[in-house]
């Protein structure tokens, strides 16, 4: 870790937008530069509205923060010229050439001249776009179009780069690239990158630290690894036949946490999730338990602890939960966990 002052820091920020929705109700962040940071949560949790703040494209309500040691609200022109933003939605000009977009990119940046030439050719090169470069953005494939985006972002070398959501929409292959190409930002360039995920392998993967964000606040943070170490012994995973009610599962799981070792159990619709010491020796006592209280077992597994055990565990319901509810919410197709939901 660096002992340089944090990248981006954010004290309870709040904000409500006209309408009465409440998108962040005390968000507190703390970025160590050279790190990718990763800002994980379903849709609707708050991640681009904080992004926005810190990019100072919105304002809080109230609360504070700095980006690269400057104040968004006080000198949001010192922030603007210190970071790069690589939205959702690409920014390139369809109808120009890959080349034409990161040169029209610099010239806003005040470069020109030979610096501006060199500059392009290297992110051309940097990012495998040279033999693409002069042909129209609109025929690009949509790995070659997040790589200029992110070229497009890097161009004036901004001390923090906000990625949002790099890879969604993108095949597995080319997401799997673009895990490479951010993994290779960080690492190499002591570029201090925040990226917001709803997808919970791209922060397992990519992040030094990861914020679990939920309805506008984080609800735990630290390393994937640290947050996974936390939850103790393994994670049971088993699928009754029938969906269980309130008060059964009040019952099931007084009778499942009971059993020696086992530490915690969580119902979502027919699936139960305990945490045990021994997950594997664990299962015959609790499909036993579960038998004896007149619910029967489809199917167990047993796993390591994944993001999606912290996330249950911190915020009390799954992860795929989440996002439907979010997408129920918003009336968005919110269920684009790609294979995340682990
Ligand atoms: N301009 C706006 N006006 C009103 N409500 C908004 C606006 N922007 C966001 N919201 C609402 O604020 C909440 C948080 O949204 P936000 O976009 O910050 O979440 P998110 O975690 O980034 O989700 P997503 O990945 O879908 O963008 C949501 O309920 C959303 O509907």
């Amino acid at each position: 870790m660096s002992n340089r002052a944090p990248a981006v820091q954010a004290r309870d920020l709040t904000k409500t937008y006209p309408g009465g929705v409440t998108a962040l109700r005390g968000m507190d962040l703390t970025v160590e530069s050279g790190t990718v940071f990763g800002l994980l949560g379903p849709n609707g949790a708050g991640k681009s509205t904080t992004v926005k703040i810190l990019t100072t494209l919105a304002r809080p309500d109230s609360g504070t923060a700095t980006v690269a040691g400057h104040d968004v609200l006080d000198h949001p022109d010192r922030v603007r010229r210190a970071i790069g933003v690589v939205a959702q939605k690409s920014g390139a000009d369809p109808v120009a050439t890959g080349r034409e977009n990161l040169r029209l990119q610099a010239r806003l940046h005040g470069l020109r001249g030979a610096p501006l030439r060199e500059r392009v050719d290297a992110l051309l090169d940097r990012f495998r776009l040279t033999d693409a470069a002069d042909r129209q953005v609109r025929g690009y494939s949509g790995g070659m179009l997040r790589r200029l985006d992110v070229a497009l972002g890097l161009v004036h070398r901004p001390e923090v780069l906000f990625l949002d959501e790099p890879t969604t929409g993108l095949d597995p292959e080319a997401r799997a690239a673009m895990w490479d190409e951010i993994a290779r930002l960080a690492g190499e360039e002591g570029l201090t990158v925040l990226l917001t995920t709803h997808h919970l392998e791209e922060a397992d993967r990519l992040a030094a630290h990861i914020a679990v964000v939920d309805r506008g606040r984080v609800v735990v943070q630290g390393t994937p690894h640290a947050l996974k170490g936390e939850l103790r012994g393994d994670a049971v995973h088993m699928e009754l036949r029938e969906p269980v009610g309130e008060a059964g599962r009040t019952l099931l799981s007084g009778a499942l946490t009971a059993l020696p070792g086992v530490y915690e159990a969580f119902f979502d619709g027919r699936r139960v999730s305990v945490r045990a010491e021994d997950g594997a020796a664990a299962v015959p006592a609790l499909l036993a338990a579960l038998e004896r209280a007149g619910a029967g077992v489809a199917s167990a597994t047993v796993a390591r602890p994944s993001l999606d055990d912290v996330y249950l565990r911190y915020v009390g319901r799954r992860y795929a939960e989440a996002e439907a509810e979010a997408a129920a919410t918003d009336g968005t197709a919110g269920l684009t966990l790609a294979g995340g939901a682990r």
